[in-house]
């Protein structure tokens, strides 16, 4: 008789806001070759010389900004998601972050200790990329050869236009948007570097070769980014019936020189109130849980830059967070795996991408 068990994975934060474990937890965060994806001489060059000399301390200052008594946001949400699915489901509920604590091998381990065999595998992000997704799933996978590659495992494919989350991202978003009292609503997503498309484009002759490429129906979309994301946006306005020219998608977030997807986050909120948009809700669908990206960036610095711009209100609509809804979402996936749905056809991350 099998044991099953499941395990939520997200992307972690540092253990404290003290420069030391900032630098520590950048380190294995920029070290990761699915993260900044440079030969590893020149990862390390950059990493060691040219990004940890001084970014940990502006990053450190940024956490202090939203850290809980209880820790990260992140991380303290991360707990609330796993106990609230754990109260819904009667099998062990298991949480690794792919850096930081609690560690993916650890939270492995944990399940492994209570007798799971048989795992279902939920990465915490709606929509496919190397540097978010794939690279916690390999973590897990990494981690479980190790330590029992017997282990039984199924992954949940990126669930970015799944309507349980699409229903559970209305119902959160509803109450700010009901009375139509904004000029634009901005879709926030994390950005990528544009490469990073083209990278994880397994056919090599989809992605960015032409303009309208995420509208054009192709294989390569299963690990595309940025039709997922337009995928999760087509969805939702459909849904809660918001009008074209109320809605705009942007990309937050982008680290270095080199084009990342746009338009970017930060000029669009600065632009915004220039082209008479002067209330605007924002919601960051890429995140299940608010975070240093929703809480720091967006929340705080966006909403000043907007503001200086000449815009006059500005609301950043929360994440899924603890949402019943959402809640209920996971543990109907969750059902789903124990029904049969999902065999192996996802236990691996595709191997056209795999990065050392
Ligand atoms: C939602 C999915 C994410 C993708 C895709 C992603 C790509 C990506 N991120 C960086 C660099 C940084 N991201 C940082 C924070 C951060 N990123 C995500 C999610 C995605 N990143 C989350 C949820 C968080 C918040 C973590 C938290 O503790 O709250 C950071 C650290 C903070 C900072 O110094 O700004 C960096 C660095 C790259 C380079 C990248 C794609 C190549
Ligand atoms: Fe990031
Ligand atoms: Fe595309």
């Amino acid at each position: 008789m099998s044991k099953q068990g499941v395990i939520l994975l997200n992307l972690g934060s540092p253990d404290s806001t003290e420069v030391s474990d900032v630098r520590k937890y950048l380190r294995e965060f920029l070290m990761d070759g699915r993260v900044l994806d440079a030969p590893y001489p020149i990862r390390w060059f950059l990493v060691n010389c040219l990004i940890l000399p001084t970014r940990p301390r502006e990053s450190a200052e940024a956490y202090s900004e939203v850290w809980l008594d209880e820790g990260s946001p992140l991380i303290v949400t991360s707990r609330q998601q796993q106990a609230a699915l754990a109260e819904k489901i009667d099998i062990p509920v298991g949480l690794g972050m792919r850096y930081g604590n609690p560690s993916t091998p650890d939270a492995l381990k944990e399940l492994l200790d209570q007798g799971v065999d048989d795992l279902f595998i939920i990465p915490m992000y709606p929509h496919y990329a190397m540097s978010s997704y794939e690279t916690a799933v390999v973590a897990l996978m990494d981690a479980a050869r190790e330590m029992k590659p017997d282990l039984k495992t199924t992954l949940l494919p990126p669930f970015y236009q799944d309507p349980g989350y699409i229903d559970a991202m209305v119902e959160r978003a509803m109450p700010s948007l009901k009375d139509g009292d904004f000029d634009k609503l901005v879709f926030s997503f994390h950005g990528i570097p544009q490469r990073h498309l083209v990278k994880g484009d397994p056919s090599h002759s989809h992605c960015l070769t032409t303009h309208d490429c995420c509208n054009t129906c192709h294989p390569a979309h299963a690990t595309c980014y940025r039709h997922q994301c337009a995928m999760t946006v087509e969805k939702f306005v459909a849904a809660a019936k918001i009008p074209k020219d109320k809605y705009m998608i942007t990309f937050q977030s982008r680290l270095g020189r080199e084009p990342w997807l746009h338009p970017y986050t930060d000029k669009a909120l600065e632009q915004l109130p220039k082209d008479g948009h002067k209330k605007v809700k924002v919601m960051c669908p890429a995140f299940t849980a608010d975070c240093l990206e929703t809480l720091e960036e967006i929340a705080m610095r966006g909403r000043e830059s907007f503001l200086e711009s000449g815009g006059e209100a500005f609301e950043q609509i929360p994440c899924l967070n603890e949402l019943p809804a959402f809640i209920d979402f996971l543990a109907s996936k969750v059902k789903d795996w124990q029904n049969g749905a999902y065999e192996t056809a996802h236990a691996t991350p595709p191997a056209y991408v795999a990065q050392k």
